[in-house]
């Protein structure tokens, strides 16, 4: 019999990723978005189009998430979909805590009406918050520092309590930062290559960016999606940090974005000095992290096999080399 998967928010970054992961291996794909009309398209997958089914779904209607449960009848739900960007849940923190936990609870819920249907729930690094360790394996503590990362823990706490209760296939996939060409531009990576890419055609002069000297964990989303498939088709279910284990600093990524683009970071000033092309704002700049959010996958590799394949500098490279070729195609 053919499977069944229902992917909420597949036209985010990972949703499509993971949608093409399951077309490959024969899956049948169904996923959620907001407005059906045209979303693909609007997602930058239209490659997609014709291969998967589409259901309306906003994340705060309750009633619509269970019917595409209802409609969907999957084997499996990878519940992607939420509000990603870390600093907007401090000026809304109720409506992140509904649109992640509460939409959480309702999947979780509904896939409780039906026999067998696995659930993989995306949670975040942001749940360990300071967490006294790092890097942090599942067992770390979790305190976590931001309203979005409160509202990723409520959603872990639920898969887990939900899963031991029931005794259900329910798995958090505690995923650190990921990153590709897909990834949208407010997120630090994807920023950089597009700034450093207009720099390397002469569009910009230069790069606006916070701390440099923040720490963080980087994947190819590709890879972390391919984690969270070996995660619901294990023989247990189980939490996983999907993660590379490896601590890089904003500044690293700068460097080896220039480093992709050929062009030099520091150049000569008019009066004989170097000029840094990358400028703080404080706009952009964040409380440090006393414990940065650097995953131990040790866990994973051990059970699931799954390691990531791209490294740092090639999911660099492969950003650069995208936003490159986006700019040579529309000049
Ligand atoms: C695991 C976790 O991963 C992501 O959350 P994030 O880590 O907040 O991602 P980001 O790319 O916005 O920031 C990365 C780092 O870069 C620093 N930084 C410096 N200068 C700029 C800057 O100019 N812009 C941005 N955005 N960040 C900057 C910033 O302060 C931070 O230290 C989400 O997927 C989230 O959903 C999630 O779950």
């Amino acid at each position: 019999m053919t499977r069944r998967a229902l992917i909420t928010g597949i036209t985010g970054q990972d949703g499509g990723y993971l949608a093409e992961r399951l077309l490959a291996d024969g899956t049948e794909v169904v996923g959620t978005v907001r407005r059906a009309d045209g979303a693909l398209e609007r997602g930058g997958l239209a490659q997609l189009a014709g291969r998967v089914a589409l259901l309306e779904a906003e994340l705060g209607d309750a009633d619509a998430l269970r019917r595409a449960v209802d409609e969907a009848q999957p084997d499996e739900i990878y519940h992607l979909a939420a509000p990603t960007f870390v600093p907007d849940s401090w000026r809304d923190p109720r409506s992140v805590v509904e649109a992640i936990a509460g939409a959480t609870g309702t999947i979780l819920g509904a896939a409780l009406e039906r026999d067998g249907t696995r659930v993989l729930v995306v949670t975040s690094s942001e749940i360990f918050g300071d967490a006294g360790v790092s890097p942090q394996a599942e067992g770390a503590p979790m305190r976590p520092r931001s309203p979005y990362g409160v509202a990723k823990l409520a959603a872990h706490g639920l898969v887990g309590t939900l899963r031991s209760h029931h005794d259900r296939f329910f798995v958090s996939a505690i995923t650190f930062n990921h990153e590709s060409p897909r990834r949208p531009e407010r997120f630090l990576p994807r920023k950089v290559s597009r700034g450093v890419a207009r720099i390397a055609r002469g569009l910009e002069d230069e790069l606006t960016l916070g701390d440099q000297r923040a720490v963080r964990d980087w994947s190819h989303a590709a890879d972390v999606v391919d984690g969270m498939v070996l995660a619901l088709r294990h023989d247990e279910p189980g939490d996983y940090v999907l993660a590379s284990g490896e601590p890089r600093t904003v500044g690293d990524l700068v460097d080896a974005a220039f480093a992709a683009a050929g062009v030099d970071r520091h150049v000569a000033a008019a009066d004989g000095s170097t000029r840094d092309r990358v400028r703080v704002d404080p706009r952009f700049v964040r409380p440090p992290e006393q414990w940065p959010p650097v995953g131990d996958p040790s866990r994973a590799r051990e059970v699931l096999g799954w390691r990531p394949r791209v490294t740092f500098e090639e999911l660099v490279a492969e950003m650069v080399r995208a936003d490159l070729a986006l700019l040579d195609a529309a000049s």
